[in-house]
């Protein structure tokens, strides 16, 4: 069976290198391309790239998207940033090539999309949620993809549940002391010399708390889901959003 050609974007980056490694270990995989700020795109092409993997930034994964979706270049996207505005962008290029897949995965950690499907089921039983992610002081932004992702799928569960909002007296405070608002769910993000990527969800209600955490000790841990996304996402096309929907939750 021939391999399937990866090409990596962000490649010296601390996601980046590690992916170059794991694919390069990978034995249904060839990597083609390993690209850099201000390396070409165009390298993907001549290269014959099937995949490209984004571990790039925010400012720059739209751009390398929309090369990658035109070529007919599937996107398997660990870069954050992703708001509703930029996935519907995304899904007007994908229209436009409609053979071509890309998976945007919040977090390629098992344990961490696990945590986000188990936060989803757990919210409509409790009163009260908070997170609390935690990361390494390199990371550019705050609050991270993972958590923002896993509030706004704990939002939804809320209101499918019809739960009012949760209760919350606080009257005066310094801003940012109750951390940011996404859909209800206030999220606060700790930034820590030692740290690499953590999160908690932290539900509450009379007298019982329930907390869900997960610990990246290694960016390693993301690399059998990138490795997933790699081999699964030619046969989804259009826009996945998640792992999850690659892996068998259910089973
Ligand atoms: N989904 C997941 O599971 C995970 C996602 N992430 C996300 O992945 C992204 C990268 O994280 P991380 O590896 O820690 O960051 P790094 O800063 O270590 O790496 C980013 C790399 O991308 C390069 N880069 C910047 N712009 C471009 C561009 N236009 N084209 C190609 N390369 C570019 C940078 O180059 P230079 O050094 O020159 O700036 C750098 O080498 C972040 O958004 C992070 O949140 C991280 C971990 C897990
Ligand atoms: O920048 C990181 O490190 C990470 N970014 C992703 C996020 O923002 O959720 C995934 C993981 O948390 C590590």
């Amino acid at each position: 069976m021939s391999k399937l050609r990866v090409a990596v974007l962000g490649a010296g980056g601390r996601m980046g290198s590690e992916a170059v490694r794991a694919v390069g270990a990978a034995e249904d995989m060839e990597l083609v391309a390993a690209l850099g700020r201000g390396d070409d795109l165009e390298q993907l092409v001549s290269a014959g790239a099937q995949v490209a993997v984004d571990l790039t930034h925010p400012d720059a994964v739209m751009a390398n998207l929309e090369f990658c979706v035109r070529h007919g270049i599937h996107g398997v996207v660990g870069t954050t940033g992703f708001t509703e505005e930029r996935l519907a962008q995304l899904r007007t290029w994908l229209a436009a090539s409609p053979a071509t897949g890309v998976l945007i995965a919040p977090n390629f950690g098992i344990g961490a999309v696990l945590t986000m499907h188990f936060a989803q089921q757990a919210a409509r039983f409790f009163e009260s949620v908070e997170i609390v992610e935690l990361h390494h002081p390199h990371k550019a932004d705050a609050p991270s993809g993972t958590a923002v992702r896993t509030a706004q799928l704990i939002a939804r569960a809320r209101a499918e549940a019809e739960l009012p909002a949760q209760p919350d007296a606080t009257s005066t405070a310094l801003e940012g002391a109750r951390g940011a608002d996404v859909d209800g769910v206030p999220v606060h993000a700790v930034r820590l010399r030692g740290l690499v990527a953590h999160q908690e969800v932290l539900f509450g209600d009379e007298g019982e708390i329930f907390t869900l955490r997960h610990d990246s000790m290694n960016r390693g841990s993301f690399m059998p889901g990138v490795l997933l996304g790699i081999r699964r996402v030619s046969g989804a096309p259009g826009l996945t959003l998640g792992l999850e929907h690659f892996m068998d939750l259910d089973g």
